[in-house]
């Protein structure tokens, strides 16, 4: 076994080598078009579906100045003409209906690309390897979970239907036009060209903005964030006149690079409206001359302007889908810059070598529940937290790790947890490297932890307790709440089991909500339990119910306690003493170590 130990640890030495040579940069990706193609994948059938329905739109739009070029002909020619008109209100109906339906098709679409996108940040926020989330802001995050998705939601729902129906109505407005009068159609080409391509350049600074102004919202909810977390602090220091400017600041900053896109999209109407007055009129006043020189007829003059105006919606429509385009890549690119992150399954693909024992079932009694060999550990390079740390835990046995604040006992929990991997030595769970035989899963299956800030959520006490084991049974949860000393609080409670916590549980004390915490962790039945005792001071009647609790739990289970205080020390089977993170001392209570 040792071999095997050693062995991995040379392998585990040149895979530290390799991520030396690589540093954590997270290079920004700048995402384009293509990604917001991309996004569309698994939706493309309903979007070819309400494209062919936008078609078949478009073409009986498109046929509506023909048919009324053809009974005006009637009309002044004194043909008959009550079929063509009534051609042309079936035509009007058609459109209608047709054109309501696809809208709706892409619409809906593009809700439905927006919900895929939200579960998958959801589901990859919660998977990040756990130092990525020092490297970003909760409230950024939110935001960019929530406003940024939403944001793209219209771009895309807005650009996927108006591009669509555009595009179509564009080019086929263009055919007729070039069919009726090239001549006249080369004209207003130029001068919607000239006036369109000094939109656009004026239009692709908006991405820029955008992005700058999504970033300051994220900021601006990071520190709201802050702020409402400790708003007992903030109001006993009177600090509230402080954090309104902090935060009104984002606010403001968020606001002037709004600004600066809404300026750019500004000139969108008035350009649009330059372009097809001045096409209009050139057309109005060409085309009047050679109506009068006999070049063209009055018919097709007013087909050719009324397929300009046709086509003059769509195509300042196009120039705002543009806009729209370059903020839903700004909202893309924010939300892309969070998803490319791996989470933890992808960063631990090494596979298990051999499928793992669980604990209960291995033979070997002799073997520790936990050991510690030589273990090396630092959050950043050439800041050791963890030096040559070995130590083991026998099977149910309680052992306390003490030393002063900042000499390593929380980084041991975050190493058994597999929150980070040691970078030297081996941990070894049931006898087994949990880092180079064991999955993730699998750790944290044989293990529970009670953190020292038991973080109780909203909801009752029993969602609370069950949080590990949803479908677990009346028996079960009884059981963790006697071995929690909680039966007093559920008696007293006015629904019992059922009754709220209030948000991180306000409505519990200190020592209850603790309580409630080691509960939580006892119900699954784990091998080991990882539990960071309360520093605050505790009453008489609370210390007493928490050594009872502690005294509960030895008889259940293996257990680690960082202990800070002397009762739990001295009942103890066997004490670490760690210092600078080091080992200094191992055995029985001493006297030094509180
Ligand atoms: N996520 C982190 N990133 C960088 N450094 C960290 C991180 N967590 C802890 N440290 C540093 O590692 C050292 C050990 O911290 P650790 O929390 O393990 O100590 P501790 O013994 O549990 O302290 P306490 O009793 O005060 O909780 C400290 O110097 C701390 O500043």
């Amino acid at each position: 076994m040792v071999t095997e130990v050693q062995s991995g640890r040379a392998d585990r030495n040149a895979d530290v080598d390799e991520e030396d040579q690589e540093p954590e940069t997270d290079e920004k990706v700048r995402v384009n078009w293509r990604e917001l193609v991309r996004i569309t994948r698994g939706h493309r059938l309903p979007i070819a579906g309400a494209m062919g329905l936008a078609l078949l739109g478009g073409l009986t739009g498109l046929a509506q100045p023909l048919l009324a070029t053809k009974t005006i002909d009637a009309f002044s020619g004194s043909r008959p003409y009550a079929l063509l008109l009534t051609l042309l209100g079936l035509v009007f109906l058609a459109e209608a209906v047709i054109t309501a339906f696809s809208h709706y098709m892409l619409e809906r679409t593009g809700e439905s690309i927006v919900l895929g996108l939200r579960l998958r940040i959801v589901d990859r926020l919660l998977r990040w390897p756990m130092r990525r989330y020092q490297q970003h802001r909760l409230g950024d995050l939110l935001t960019r979970t929530t406003s940024d998705t939403t944001l793209l939601r219209d771009s895309l729902a807005y650009d996927l239907v108006e591009a669509t129906v555009g595009v179509f109505i564009i080019i086929g407005g263009i055919a007729m036009m070039i069919w009726l009068d090239a001549m006249m159609f080369l004209i207003v080409a130029a001068i919607v060209g000239t006036i369109g391509g000094l939109t656009m350049l004026l239009l692709s600074g908006i991405r820029t903005s955008v992005e700058d102004a999504q970033d300051n919202l994220g900021g601006m909810s990071a520190e709201l964030e802050r702020a409402l977390i400790a708003i007992r602090t903030v109001r006993v220091m009177r600090a509230e006149g402080r954090e309104k400017d902090r935060i009104g600041r984002l606010a403001r900053e968020a606001y002037a690079s709004s600004l600066q896109a809404v300026k750019r999209n500004a000139v969108v109407n008035p350009a649009m409206t330059l372009a097809v007055h001045g096409a209009m009129i050139t057309v109005l006043v060409v085309g009047g001359l050679r109506v009068a020189g006999g070049g063209t007829s009055l018919a097709d003059l007013v087909g050719f302007l009324l397929y300009v105006t046709y086509i003059a919606t769509p195509m300042a429509n196009m120039f705002d889908v543009f806009a729209t385009l370059q903020r839903g890549l700004a909202a893309l690119q924010r939300v892309d810059d969070i998803t490319r992150i791996p989470t933890e399954d992808e960063e631990n693909t090494r596979p298990a070598t051999t499928r793992p024992r669980a604990l209960e079932n291995s033979p070997d009694t002799e073997t520790p529940a936990i050991e510690f060999r030589e273990v090396g550990f630092s959050y950043e390079p050439d800041r050791p937290v963890l030096r040559e740390v070995s130590f083991s835990v026998e099977r149910n046995s309680h052992v306390a790790l003490v030393g002063p604040s900042g000499a390593g006992k929380s980084t041991i929990f975050a190493l058994i947890a597999r929150f980070h991997d040691p970078q030297t030595g081996h941990i070894l769970l049931g006898g087994r490297d949990s880092t180079h035989e064991m999955s993730v899963d699998e750790c944290r299956e044989a293990i529970s932890l009670v953190e020292q800030s038991a973080p109780v959520m909203h909801g009752s006490l029993r969602e609370n307790i069950v949080y590990a084991k949803p479908g677990a049974e009346a028996a079960e949860i009884d059981r963790a709440v006697e071995l929690a000393s909680l039966e007093g609080l559920v008696r007293r409670l006015p629904q019992g089991l059922d009754t709220p916590v209030g948000e991180h549980g306000s409505a519990l004390s200190g020592g209850e909500q603790q309580r409630v915490a080691i509960a939580r962790a006892l119900l699954p039945r784990p091998q080991l339990l990882l539990l960071d005792e309360p520093t605050s001071q505790l009453d008489a009647a609370n210390e007493a119910v928490l050594a009872r609790t502690i005294e509960h739990i030895t008889a259940e289970c293996t257990l680690l306690v960082i202990a800070h205080r002397p009762s739990t020390i001295q009942a103890a089977d066997k004490t670490v003493l760690l210092n600078h993170g080091r080992v200094e001392a191992i055995g029985p209570y001493s006297g030094r170590e509180g």
